[in-house]
């Protein structure tokens, strides 16, 4: 099992111990506060003892991977084959577009202009620009991410074979390539000048999720599964290969529309995974942990559980949970939200990262192994109404009143000179 971090016992506020309500109303709310003085006795044990009691539902302790029988009709055929042997193995099977040489990066960008020819921007992040590429050998679609010099903060020295530096996105890359069809490929990289070219695949057709998300507004239980899932997928693996993201969020997870398989993307805040404490603040603030505003200091893995809550609240509620870094956060719950998923959300959102699941325990939380609903599809994009017709829909209906009104007018005046002629 991974390895869990504890806190003594007897301290007040569990979120995760709070009783969960038995169906949602049309509104739940929960309203989660953290103290100054519960926080003061914040520490940290790396333990394997059982994590902590959540009364309602089973933990990673009491759950086995034999209850791990669902299959989500968007989940792609690579994953329900890694599915099945969650517990047994760490890694998962590679496919995709992985298999596409790597080759050597250089300095040469006349080198990069005969393999590759970059076309229209695909997304402009605070790092860099990414563009949609072609690769000219076999026309494979490939994404072109151009970091400037000076933008880049974390750098590894290369072991070989010039010795120069490399930026630290490159490294990570290279540390989780292949092994997971959930994590995007770095296929090629140059170093230009004034800037590092990443070549990566580019799933087609793809979105990232944060526009999949607003375009329906929020996403249905069982679609946001499939994608958890292979997100929880993709962070293992990191982990399992001493990698942490640190900026696990929906615009940093691509989904092909067509297959429903997911990438993580963006390892531009990602660092080496240890088990002390991280100092250093990288990544999105809505995304990282409270224990980091209020100490300067988080462990990567309980800080990944708490973003990988505030993903999952986000899928299906289409807000975030907290609008701002506040100590005190209102999470509202849409209607129709399972007990099982809001208990996920609220275990993950444990404002003690001592008290939050080690990923396994996400694995094997229930609302992982619920079966989809039968007939559960994607729901389309929502159209926005067009702004005119529904001035016209407004014009048409206030028509129609004035016609009855007019109306009734007429016949009660029609009505009175009749009585008044017959009087
Ligand atoms: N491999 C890819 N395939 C398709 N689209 C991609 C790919 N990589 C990046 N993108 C698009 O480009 C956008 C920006 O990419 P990325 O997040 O890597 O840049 P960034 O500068 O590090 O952004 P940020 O400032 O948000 O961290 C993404 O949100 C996504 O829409």
């Amino acid at each position: 099992m991974a390895s869990r971090y504890h806190c003594p016992s007897g301290l007040p506020f569990s979120p995760a111990a709070d009783s969960i309500p038995a169906k949602a109303q049309n509104q739940v709310s929960l309203r989660l506060k953290l103290s100054i003085q519960d926080s003061e006795n914040f520490i940290f044990l790396p333990d394997s003892s059982p994590p902590p009691a959540t009364p309602s539902y089973p933990t990673a302790a009491n759950t086995t991977s034999s209850k791990l029988a669902w299959t989500p009709a968007c989940l792609p055929h690579c994953l329900l084959q890694s599915h099945r042997v969650i517990n047994s193995s760490s890694s998962y099977p590679c496919h995709g577009q992985g298999h596409l040489p790597l080759e050597q990066g250089g300095k040469d960008k006349d080198t990069m202009k005969q393999r590759y020819r970059a076309g229209a921007l695909l997304g402009k992040g605070g790092f860099g620009s990414v563009y949609a590429g072609v690769r000219l050998a076999d026309n494979t679609p490939v994404a072109m991410k151009r970091v400037a010099r000076e933008r880049i903060s974390s750098w590894v020295e290369r072991v070989s074979p010039s010795g120069t530096r490399i930026p630290m996105e490159i490294a990570m890359l290279k540390k989780v390539r292949s092994g997971c069809s959930a994590i995007i490929q770095l296929l090629d990289w140059f170093e230009l000048p004034h800037s590092f070219v990443l070549v990566m695949e580019r799933p087609q057709p793809s979105q990232d999720l944060c526009d999949f998300i607003r375009k329906r507004r929020f996403l249905p239980e069982d679609l946001a599964r499939g994608i958890f899932f292979q997100v929880l997928v993709a962070v293992r693996h990191c982990h399992s290969r001493g990698v942490l993201h640190r900026d696990i969020k929906p615009k940093n997870i691509i989904l092909n529309l067509a297959t429903r398989e997911v990438k993580l993307i963006d390892f531009g805040c990602s660092t080496l995974l240890r088990h002390t404490v991280y100092t250093k603040f990288s990544g999105t603030p809505l995304y990282y942990p409270p224990e980091w505003f209020r100490y300067r200091f988080y462990l990567g893995r309980p800080a990944a559980i708490w973003s990988l809550g505030v993903l999952l609240y986000e899928m299906v509620c289409g807000v975030l949970p907290f609008r701002s870094i506040v100590w005190i956060a209102h999470i509202a719950v849409v209607p129709g939200f399972s007990p099982e998923c809001q208990h996920l959300i609220r275990w993950c959102l444990s404002m003690r990262a001592c008290d939050r699941p080690s990923l396994e325990d996400v694995f094997n939380h229930p609302w992982l192994q619920t079966s989809p609903a039968p007939g559960d599809s994607c729901p389309p994009p929502v159209q926005p109404e067009p702004r005119a017709g529904k001035v016209s829909q407004g014009c048409l209906l206030g028509g129609v009143w004035w016609f009855w009104g007019l109306g009734f007018l007429g016949g009660w005046v029609f009505w009175q000179g009749f009585g008044l002629l017959g009087g």
